[in-house]
């Protein structure tokens, strides 16, 4: 008799977006995300005070604004590219099934799952190429809570990070070279991470390593000297430090010293959402020339395209690490 074919899952997990651009869909999302205790770690009575009484009151509205700048006919561009991307490498990989969850919001982790009652192997792929305990390790904790009230729990395999993978390294390259080719090069190139507490980053969080060991990769192969390119840290909340240079402040200066041509990457982000979309692409191009500079260009993530797809199936094949 021939055994049963082993029944397989790739999930694809990103981050989780509002259901649409309102004030009250981003009002439950942020409310979900910012419980986690991976993302703000503050003692839970003072921090469900000042969340529900003064920050998500404030927040919301002129989040969910940002979020309609940028909102696509089929919903949230980082939902929109996600569900693509996981399509395609769908097809890549016919002999395995490949779905996506969102760490916060729809679909969730668990419901997903729960399609896929009796597993022979579960493959998890964050889709944050450094990994930082507040997003792929927040995965990781979403995954064997599922598993905690299960009574089978299948072979797991969890990619981390690929920061260093080379068909990572080559997509992300390819895409700066095709934007060069299409608008020839600006006169500087940042590589813009989203940031975290620089307290998280002191206590053992590897991300600020990782992603300073994947842009010096990408400036190594893109021929670029010291001067050339520089590496900045976006998207700060709160009032403590975050890891610097800070994105905007290194676009006032910039600007201030009368750049006319800036590009600007952000390896950290597999797919476009608010922060590539709005925060880069919007106000940081806003901050750049307020302070005298000329243009901020914005390099897309790789989204769904064929050279990510590529990658993804590589970096799965090898199980994260470099072959
Ligand atoms: C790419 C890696 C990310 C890390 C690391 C990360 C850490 C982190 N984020 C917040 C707070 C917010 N992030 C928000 C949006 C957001 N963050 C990421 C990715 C990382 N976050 C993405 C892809 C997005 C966009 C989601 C989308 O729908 O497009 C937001 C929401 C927007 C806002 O209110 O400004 C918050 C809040 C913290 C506190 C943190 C680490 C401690
Ligand atoms: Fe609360
Ligand atoms: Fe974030």
């Amino acid at each position: 008799m021939t055994p049963a074919p082993r029944k397989t899952l790739t999930l694809l997990v990103n981050l989780g977006t509002p259901d649409d651009a309102t004030a009250g869909a981003v009002r439950r999302y942020l409310a979900e995300f910012l419980h986690d205790y991976r993302v703000v770690d503050l003692s839970r009575w003072l921090w469900c005070i000042l969340l529900h009484f003064i920050i998500l009151p404030i927040r919301s509205g002129r989040v969910a604004r940002n979020y309609a700048k940028i909102w696509h006919a089929e919903g949230s561009p980082l939902l929109v590219h996600s569900r693509r991307l996981a399509e395609n490498l769908q097809h890549q990989m016919p002999n395995t099934t490949v779905a996506l969850a969102m760490r916060y919001g729809k679909p969730a982790v668990s419901e997903v799952l729960d399609r896929y009652p009796d597993l022979d192997e579960l493959t998890v792929l964050p889709l944050y190429p450094q990994y930082s305990a507040t997003t792929s390790g927040s995965v990781f904790d979403a995954i064997s809570r599922h598993y905690q009230a299960r009574e089978r729990v299948p072979g797991i395999r969890f990619i981390a990070d690929y920061h260093r993978h080379p068909a990572w390294l080559d997509a992300m390259e390819a895409r700066i070279r095709s934007h060069w080719d299409l608008h020839g090069r600006g006169q500087r190139l940042l590589f813009s991470f989203h940031g975290i507490p620089v307290r998280f980053a002191e206590r053992g969080d590897p991300y600020p390593q990782q992603c300073r060991a994947g842009a010096e990769a990408l400036a190594e192969r893109l021929g670029l000297s010291a001067d050339e390119w520089l590496l900045t840290f976006q998207s700060r909340f709160g009032r403590e430090p975050w890891l610097q240079p800070y994105t905007d402040k290194t676009l006032e200066q910039l600007g201030r010293d009368g750049l006319a041509s800036v590009d600007i990457v952000c390896p950290g982000f597999a797919v476009d959402c608010l922060e590539t979309l709005e925060e880069i692409a919007v106000e940081n191009a806003h901050v750049f020339r307020d302070a005298g500079g000329g243009e901020l260009r914005y390099i897309s993530a790789l989204n769904e395209e064929p050279g990510h797809v590529a990658a993804l199936a590589k970096v799965l094949e090898s199980g994260g690490q470099a072959a």
